[in-house]
């Protein structure tokens, strides 16, 4: 029951509400239509006011309208009332009228044939115009037609006997390259194309790149960056570039990449080898390696030089040396003798210096170690000159044609010469300006192609034998505060002059092939980190050592050839510091200036002012009779100076039969000249060769002959595998 009220209910709430919503929209409605009523009725009343109030303007206008006509009737009036009272006054007044209109007619006529005329002028010069301008721009045509076929003409004869001389270089180049296995120019310059501007675009491990860093090797320098890509690509290479010119990370870089690359470890062996001609440049290269290798962790490294314990090297072999620094003699003792010494994997051989290995007599350790290693292997050369005994090792050490980059070349044609001359540091050496003439006289090309470093400034100084102790004394004196290193040709020479200046309170060191190997390897080390000092030593220096920040080199004695010369020099003016190196001359040595203009050195004389070496010979000579140790030693170094100039290849120049030997003995502050039969030195030299030919197959195995004879396994005098 509660349920049937309950909807009825709502029903009748529902319908309620119905009702009312009814009555409010029906309300709503109503409300609107009197709204728009209202908005009807007032429009219409707008309307209405507007319509009246536009009859009003109408009205007005209408009322002007009449008052202006009215105006005009009045004045026209007004004339005709006036013609009627005057009729000749106004006759004169139309004719006049009529004939200023006639005017006016005859002027706008005469106007418009002016017009005529002038257009008729102007088309006529334009066409005059027209005609000349086509006549002009023919003979233009015809003259452009024939400078074009005169050109054509000239393009055709260049282009003929550009193909003729190519033909003829092709040709040549050809004959050469057979000869010599070195590929043409064109594919030496595509060699050189990909100039890579930093380490971080070369295709290296994030170790190697992480180590440059920190070395700050940023930049790669040209012969890095050519040589690199391709040595990484496992090319076979041999690159040529000056003193100085960074070729050492050039192949140490690419040789670590080739050992991540393949992940080699400790059981695989040795890598690769780096062979070189002495110890020093041994332990320098073991340097640098170390440095690069510093977070390649897997990987290790090691060097095999003459003078070390060779069973300290051995155990270091067996335990693994990936990569191994070496000079040739003692290499060739381990591949042969060490057992566990696994080379078999090897994959790359690197020859630095590689002219001058021949050039000191390792010819025959070469040829072994070549027949001994795998012969599919990357063989890679460095030099920064090359000489004909480069051609005899390309010959014995390649098995495929290797590519050839000569970054010298390039950078020569960029030069612009060398400036030297003006006055010189210390002993104010004043240059001569006659030797720079003849220079430019030789033309830009002489200049362009220099050998050297433009930051090395180079000179001669001609000086009479009685002066040149003093004047090497004096020089080192006034340079106590510089980094100077000082060539001689023979170690009894430098032995002599170090003991002489060391009696002499001229502190100085010394470096020669016959110095105990821990002395050596001392000296050369304290001499990288001296900021100054005197350095006198034997070629054993002059190839490829980094000793950092040297300001002088003297060549005291002459050098063997002008390669030697340029390596000597190339001691100095590093990393494009600057440096100055002098050449010592007798009078009669000056050929040799020749010689070194033809290799492209750069060099002027330096004039020495008499007055500025010091006057102490008789106080050296004294010194010299009295000390017997001195004397002896200075003997000695006489004959050797003798007996090394008698050896001297360049005999036209360097000739022993034009020596003074009375004044020469002046050199070496011996009052008296030494007795010294050339022949008999000769003969005792050959038997000394003969003896060491006979014992060669003894050497060939050691290169120190330990034997119960020899416990201290001395080399023979004549074994010359190291620098005297
Ligand atoms: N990319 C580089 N950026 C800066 N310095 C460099 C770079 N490469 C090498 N060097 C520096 O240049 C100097 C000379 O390098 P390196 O000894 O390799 O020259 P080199 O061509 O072997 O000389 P040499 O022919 O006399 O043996 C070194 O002190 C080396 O640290």
């Amino acid at each position: 029951m509660s349920n049937r009220k309950r909807k009825f209910d709502q029903t009748l709430e529902n319908k309620t509400n119905q009702k009312t919503k009814k009555k409010r929209t029906n309300q709503k409605k109503k409300n609107n239509k009197k709204q728009d009523n209202l908005k009807n009725k007032k429009n219409q009343i707008k309307k209405e006011q507007n319509e009246i109030v536009k009859k009003s303007d109408r009205k007005k206008k209408e009322k002007k309208n009449k008052k202006t006509k009215r105006n005009k009737t009045e004045e026209e009036n007004k004339k005709v009332k006036e013609e009627e009272q005057n009729p000749k006054k106004e006759k004169k007044k139309k004719t006049k009228k009529k004939k200023k209109k006639k005017e006016k007619k005859k002027e706008k006529e005469k106007e418009k044939e002016k017009e005529k005329t002038n257009k008729k002028n102007k088309k006529k010069e334009n066409e005059m115009d027209k005609e000349k301008k086509n006549k002009n721009k023919l003979e233009n045509k015809k003259e452009k037609k024939k400078e074009k076929k005169k050109e054509k003409d000239k393009e055709k004869e260049k282009d003929k006997e550009e193909e003729e001389n190519k033909k003829e270089k092709n040709k040549k180049n050809k004959k050469q390259n057979k000869e010599k296995l070195i590929p043409s120019p064109k594919k030496q310059k595509k060699t050189q194309k990909k100039i890579i501007n930093s380490f971080k675009d070369l295709n290296i491990s994030r170790k190697t790149k992480r180590s440059l860093k920190e070395d700050r090797f940023l930049v790669p320098r040209p012969i890095q960056s050519t040589t690199i890509p391709l040595l990484l690509r496992g090319c076979d290479l041999i690159g040529k570039a000056k003193t100085g010119s960074g070729k050492t990370l050039a192949f140490l870089i690419p040789a670590v990449e080739l050992l991540t690359r393949s992940k080699f470890n400790s059981r695989l062996g040795t890598g690769v080898i780096v062979l070189v001609p002495t110890r020093e440049l041994a332990l320098q290269i073991h340097y640098v390696a170390s440095r690069l290798m510093r977070h390649h962790k897997n990987l290790s490294h090691g060097v095999l030089i003459g003078g070390v314990d060779k069973q300290i090297e051995q155990e270091q072999i067996v335990n693994g040396m990936n990569i191994i620094i070496a000079t040739p003699g003692r290499l060739l003792d381990h591949l042969s003798n060490t057992k566990g010494f696994v080379f078999e994997n090897l994959k790359s051989i690197i020859l630095d210096e590689a002219d001058q290995i021949l050039q000191i007599g390792y010819e025959d350790e070469l040829n072994q170690i070549f027949e001994i290693i795998p012969k599919k292997r990357q063989t890679v050369l460095f030099s920064a000159t090359q000489t004909s005994k480069l051609e005899d090792l390309i010959k014995i050490s390649f098995w495929r044609k290797p590519k050839f980059i000569d970054i010298d070349k390039d950078e020569n044609e960029n030069l612009n010469g060398n400036n030297l001359g003006g006055e010189k540091e210390g002993l104010h050496l004043k240059s001569d300006n006659s030797h720079n003439r003849t220079d430019e006289k030789n033309g830009n090309e002489h200049e362009k192609k220099i050998a050297t470093v433009e930051t090395l400034e180079q000179g001669f100084v001609v000086c009479h034998e009685e002066k040149r102790l003093l004047l090497l004394y004096t020089f080192l004196y006034k340079h106590m505060n510089k980094k100077v290193v000082v060539f001689f040709s023979t170690v009894n020479s430098v032995k002599f002059h170090f003991e002489l200046f060391s009696y002499i309170d001229l502190p100085c060191e010394f470096l020669h092939g016959k110095q105990k190997q821990k002395k050596r390897t001392e000296t050369y080390f304290e001499f990288c980190s001296a900021k100054t000092g005197i350095l006198l030593c034997t070629n054993v220096a002059a190839r490829g050592l980094d000793i950092p920040a040297v300001d002088w080199i003297i060549q005291y004695d002459p050098p063997a050839n002008t390669k030697d010369y340029i390596h000597r020099v190339g001691r100095t003016a590093r990393s494009g510091k600057s440096g100055k190196a002098i050449l010592f001359l007798l009078p009669q040595e000056l050929p040799f200036l020749n010689y070194l203009k033809e290799s492209n050195v750069p060099i002027s004389e330096f004039k020495v002012p008499p007055n500025k070496i010091a006057k102490i010979h008789d106080q050296i000579v004294l010194l010299i009779k009295r000390n017997s140790y001195l004397r002896r030693s200075a003997i000695t170094a006489f004959k050797s100076f003798i007996r090394a100039y008698d050896s001297h290849t360049m005999k036209n120049v360097f000739n022993v039969n034009e020596l003074n030997r009375a004044k020469i003995s002046k050199c070496f502050a011996l009052s008296e000249v030494p007795e010294l039969d050339l022949q008999r030195a000769k003969i005792e030299t050959w038997h000394d060769k003969k003896s060491y030919n006979n014992n060669k197959s003894r050497f060939d195995k050691s290169s120190h002959l330990f034997s119960a004879r020899n416990p201290k396994g001395k080399r023979h005098r004549n074994d010359r595998r190291q620098f005297k």
